[in-house]
């Protein structure tokens, strides 16, 4: 981590007050970055690179209203082959790199029927049902302790401040619980009955480690879904990604306004 940590270091012209993980389709926040210094994933000692279509796997310094931030354009995925460990390694990296402050993003499936493709929803807790977690190991007490408290997962304060912003802007923003599964196989009708049932809002294949990782370091995290696709459609219809990427692409758009307005 430190090698890796000591050559990003050497491109930043300051260390970023916040981080940004970009999920699938969201990459039009990198558009709105100003003085960007991009770093290829390949280029960066010990990075994995990403494989997913929608991910272009760079790390992009820049401003945003004249905060610099470092986003994470590309992430990892369980399902690409990754250990957990290695999907979290860059949210490691940049708490090491200094950053204090991580906002997670991604596109999800619906699971309350209340939700619509395209809804905007702030994560308000998480249920890991990876079937690993990057915390398993030896600790390294210098990131974080043995048994990290997970009952607040997201800072309170900030959660706050966005349901506020969002509100000021006239963004829907809805709130609710992500479940993390490993994928990359979408959900069985009975899966999705069951999801719901243990209390969750939104599905997806990533997030749910890169919080628990961030949190084991006290970092202060927020989370934002886009539905992308309603897990059991109105009518019926087959799930693609490519949807997916288009459904995130559009509404990633409100989400961008947000993050900004966060920032
Ligand atoms: O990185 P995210 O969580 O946005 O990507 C989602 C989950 C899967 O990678 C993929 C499924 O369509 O999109
Ligand atoms: N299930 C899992 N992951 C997803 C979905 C879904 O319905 N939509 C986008 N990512």
């Amino acid at each position: 981590m430190q090698e890796t940590v000591d050559f990003i270091s050497e491109f930043l012209p300051e260390i970023p007050g916040v981080a940004i993980i970009l999920g699938s389709g969201l990459g039009g926040l990198v558009n709105e970055l100003e003085g960007q210094v991009s770093i290829p994933y390949e280029k960066i000692p010990q990075f994995p690179v990403s494989t997913v279509e929608g991910h272009s796997g760079q790390l992009i310094f820049g401003y945003l209203n004249k905060l610099p931030v470092l986003a994470m354009s590309g992430r990892f995925h369980y399902y690409e082959g990754y250990s957990l460990n290695e999907v979290v390694f860059p949210v490691r990296v940049m708490k090491l790199l200094g950053i204090e402050r991580l906002i997670v993003t991604n596109a999800a499936g619906g699971l309350n029927p209340e939700f619509e493709a395209g809804d905007l929803m702030l994560i308000e807790d998480i249920i890991s049902l990876m079937p690993d977690n990057p915390l398993r190991g030896k600790n390294e007490d210098n990131l974080g302790p043995r048994f990290p408290d997970m009952s607040e997962p997201f800072d309170l304060g900030w959660t706050e401040k966005a349901k506020n912003i969002a509100k000021d802007m006239n963004i829907d923003l809805r709130t609710g619980v992500y479940v993390g599964l490993q994928g990359p196989k979408l959900e069985t009708k009975a899966e999705i009955r069951y999801l719901r049932i243990i209390g969750g809002d939104a599905v997806g294949m990533s997030t749910v480690s890169e919080i628990i990782a961030a949190h084991h370091m006290g970092m202060k995290v927020i989370a934002f879904s886009v539905i992308t696709n309603e897990s059991i459609p109105k009518v019926k219809k087959e799930f693609t990604h490519q949807e997916v990427v288009e459904v995130a692409n559009r509404a990633g758009e409100k989400l961008v306004r947000l993050v900004k307005g966060i920032v």
